[in-house]
């Protein structure tokens, strides 16, 4: 399987996947770091992780993906929703809180 086809497995066979530096236990990354609180602040105790520091292709090829430049990704249901920056705002007005419930 080639990476995009790899990676559209993963997020449309899990509902909450976040591609991150590191894992929910040990972010090592400040932004995903942020990005895990806030799924934990949402009541998502155990998001689908893929730590993207342990695969350069997923790595590069999520930003592909998405055509989105940076880590972390977060996808709910197969659909890519954003950056760190992105689920903060969201939080802040409630939609991710929306989003996760559903
Ligand atoms: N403002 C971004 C911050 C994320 C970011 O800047 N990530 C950088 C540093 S961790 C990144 O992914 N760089 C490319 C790479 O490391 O492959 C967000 O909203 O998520
Ligand atoms: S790893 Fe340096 S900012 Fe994320």
């Amino acid at each position: 399987m080639d990476t995009q086809a790899q990676i559209k497995e993963i997020v449309e066979s899990n509902p909450v996947v976040l591609f991150m530096k590191g894992n929910a236990q040990f972010p090592q990354c400040g932004f995903s770091g942020r990005a895990i609180q806030i799924l934990q602040a949402c009541g998502v105790d155990k998001p689908h992780t893929v730590n993207v520091l342990e695969d350069q292709d997923i790595r590069e090829g999520v930003k592909a993906y998405a055509n989105w430049p940076t880590i972390p990704q977060l996808y709910v249901n197969g659909e890519f929703i954003g950056g760190s920056d992105i689920m903060t705002e969201m939080y802040q007005s409630g939609e991710l809180q929306q989003l996760l419930k559903a």
